[in-house]
């Protein structure tokens, strides 16, 4: 018999859902790409490449096959953004599952939304999107956090799949704006890269404060072009995981910017890991799809810049000041 639930990549994010999912004694198949997991999952009860530290539930059953992994009704994608395109290719049939997406990002070339990668790869797939403010290591030792899920499906795809997630310390809430949860995860990785160059660069509070705002901003009007809802946009999804990966060097995203703002290249930290920095990848796609869509996103584009390594970090930041002064609203 299929496992309920399956969780597609185990990484640290994918490896901590399948310990929430896993309590009470829940069975259920994280599909893991490296071999070595494997073993070291099922007979270790660890994840030494991605979740060091934490001992995973004795239900959570790893498996290289990937097609025994899509026999679950509910699957949860949780591979990188541009990857997913190619791993949703490598499913066997998924017509009438959930699909859970919990990648944050936009493709490259394509400039798709996971949800319209998604849906061209599985086209007869139930999708929703979980999103919110949740560092893998806090959420997978059992410390509370509420997220966004987002169902295409509506309330009858809420009600088979809130069970499933929520937990004592992990609360879903209801939404149907599967655009605004995928637009605040995406976006606030590349503004958590800029907050981490503010703070490299010892600028004050009050300068990451102010960032944050104007970030917010920008995800605001970008996400508004793009069909999300103001409010999705100021829920959990976005504005909660802005404020989150802002504000710790938790953050991969934040730390890289912190690395760039004190110096180093955006080549020389990103070689040194083997984790996502899912901001880095993002930060042109979104720079181009905003500028298709006639947004202005500056804090984006100097991002852009500070990670192709077109200016050091301290003239970017002269250059943001000193745009023309303008209205705290509108575009
Ligand atoms: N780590 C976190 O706290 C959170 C991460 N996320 C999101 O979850 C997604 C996955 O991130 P993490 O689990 O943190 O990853 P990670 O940085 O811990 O691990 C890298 C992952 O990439 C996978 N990978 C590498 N090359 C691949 C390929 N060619 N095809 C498929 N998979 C490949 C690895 O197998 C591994 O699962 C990202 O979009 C991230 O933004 C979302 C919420 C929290
Ligand atoms: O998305 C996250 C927390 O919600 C994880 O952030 P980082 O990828 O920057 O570590």
């Amino acid at each position: 018999m299929s496992a309920a639930v399956a969780v597609v990549g185990a990484g640290a994010w994918g490896t901590a859902l399948a310990q929430v999912l896993a309590r009470d004694g829940r069975e259920v198949v994280l599909w893991a790409r490296e071999a070595e997991l494997v073993g070291a999952i099922n007979d270790d009860r660890r994840n030494p490449l991605f979740l060091p530290g934490i001992e995973l539930a004795p239900s959570i059953r790893a498996t290289g096959d990937l097609a025994e992994a899509a026999t679950a009704p509910v699957i949860l994608l949780v591979t990188p953004a541009q990857h997913l395109s190619a791993t949703i290719a490598a499913l066997p049939d998924v017509a009438g599952r959930d699909l859970v997406l919990c990648a944050k990002g936009i493709e490259a070339g394509t400039l798709r939304l996971m949800g319209e990668v998604a849906r061209d790869g599985a086209p007869g797939a139930a999708l929703a999107v979980l999103s919110g403010p949740t560092f893998a290591a806090e959420v997978a030792t059992g410390l509370p956090t509420a997220v966004t899920l987002a169902c295409s499906g509506g309330e009858k795809q809420w009600d088979r799949l809130a069970p499933l997630v929520a937990g004592p310390a992990f609360r879903p809430y209801y939404s149907d704006d599967i655009v605004g949860a995928e637009i605040g995860g995406a976006v606030k990785n590349v503004l958590a890269i800029a907050c981490g160059v503010v703070d490299g660069l010892q600028l004050g509070q009050n300068a990451r404060a102010a960032l944050i705002s104007r970030g917010f901003a920008e995800m605001l009007r970008f996400g508004l072009a793009m069909g999300a809802r103001a409010e999705t946009l100021a829920g959990l999804s976005g504005l909660g995981d802005l404020v989150l990966t802002c504000s710790s060097v938790a953050s991969r995203n934040y730390s890289l910017g912190k690395a760039l703002g004190e110096g180093q290249s955006a080549d020389a930290v990103l070689a040194a890991r083997n984790s996502v920095a899912e901001g880095a990848h993002t930060a042109p796609v979104l720079a181009s799809l905003a500028a298709a869509k006639g947004v202005a996103m500056p804090i984006v584009a100097a991002v852009v810049t500070l990670l192709d390594g077109g200016a050091p970090a301290r003239e970017v930041v002269a250059w943001l000041l000193a745009r023309p002064l303008r209205a705290e609203q509108g575009g």
